[in-house]
């Protein structure tokens, strides 16, 4: 069996997308290696939340192919979160009925559950091939525990009731590895919170929040399932200078792989490692900041957005 490690995380290669007679994306390639921060830029409508679509699995490419540690891999969207892929939102899509802790814990749940996979995607990551059955098993034997879920969304805080029943028989029953697990997650969750510097919001709801408070709660959301990838779309709109600047240094202390969809340049320069420019669905550059700031072309690309 092969030790190699394979070269990229994320790959797409020759990706086309076509709405009927538009086409979003044209012949896009890309590569995201593991670690890296990597910018997608263009003016509006050039196509980058198409191609955050296409990763996702909400879009099916017209043609074209995307690998996963150097295999073969069709994205749907339910997998995402056990693959430890997270994605942020360009509005800020929270639940209005939960808390912002429990909106937070939403983003983790399925982490847990994934445990098992994870361990088999690790091993497989080394061994240079993902495991189709740790990818599967957990979908089996992992499943996040509503009951639960509930138990702690009622009262706001974690089951105790489960632990106790645990403790009482001498062995963890169901019900207390599922109110430990409630626990976790609600300190992860508060962990992502103080993270984002949005703990002091925990038992509010969200809709009553300014918007850069929410923007700071959907990174949040992300960061706590300790995705391997982190897809971040727009995260600086609305924010203000001195919240860019934060965002900015919290994107380059995560040591996860990042692709980051922003209209703000300064942050893009600031954080990225590489950069793909789409004007019309076409790829016009990708290098690195410096070189993308030099470009011509993009220039001439953003020059006729505004034009
Ligand atoms: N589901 C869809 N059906 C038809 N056309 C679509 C669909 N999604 C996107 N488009 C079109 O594809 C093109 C690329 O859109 P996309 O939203 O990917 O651009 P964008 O670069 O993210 O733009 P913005 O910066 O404004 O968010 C646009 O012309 C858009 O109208």
């Amino acid at each position: 069996m092969s030790t190699k490690i394979p070269d990229h995380e994320l790959a797409l290669d020759h990706i086309t997308v076509r709405f009927g007679g538009l086409t979003a994306l044209d012949d896009v390639s890309l590569r995201v290696p593991a670690g890296r921060i990597v910018g997608v830029i263009g003016p509006n409508g050039a196509g980058k939340t198409t191609l955050f679509n296409v990763i996702c699995g909400f879009v099916t490419p017209t043609a074209g192919e995307i690998t996963l540690d150097g295999r073969a891999w069709r994205p749907r969207p339910h997998h995402l979160n056990r693959l430890g892929i997270a994605r942020t939102l360009q509005g800020v899509g929270q639940f209005s009925g939960l808390t912002v802790l429990e909106n937070v814990q939403v983003g983790i749940r399925n982490r847990h559950s994934r445990q098992p996979s994870e361990r088999g995607w690790r091993e497989s990551r080394h061994s240079g091939q993902p495991s189709e059955r740790g990818e599967q098993g957990d979908w089996h034997s992992g499943e996040p525990s509503e009951r639960g879920g509930q138990e702690g969304r009622h009262s706001g805080q974690p089951s105790e009731q489960g632990e106790h029943e645990g403790r009482h028989s001498g062995q963890p029953s169901r019900r207390g590895w599922r109110g430990g697990r409630e626990k976790r997650s609600e300190q992860d969750a508060l962990d992502a919170l103080e993270r984002c510097g949005a703990a002091e919001y925990a038992y509010e709801h969200p809709g009553a929040l300014p918007y850069a408070i929410r923007k700071r709660i959907e990174l949040a959301r992300a960061l706590a399932s300790r995705p391997r990838i982190l897809m971040l779309d727009e995260p600086a709109g609305g924010l203000d200078a001195d919240e860019i600047q934060w965002l900015a240094g919290l994107i380059r202390d995560t040591d996860t792989t990042v692709l980051l969809v922003e209209h703000h340049m300064d942050l893009v320069m600031a954080v990225c490692d590489e950069i793909l420019v789409l004007d019309f669905g076409k790829p016009i550059a990708l290098g690195p900041p410096v070189e993308i700031s030099a470009n011509e072309k993009v220039t001439e690309a953003y020059l006729g957005a505004v034009a």
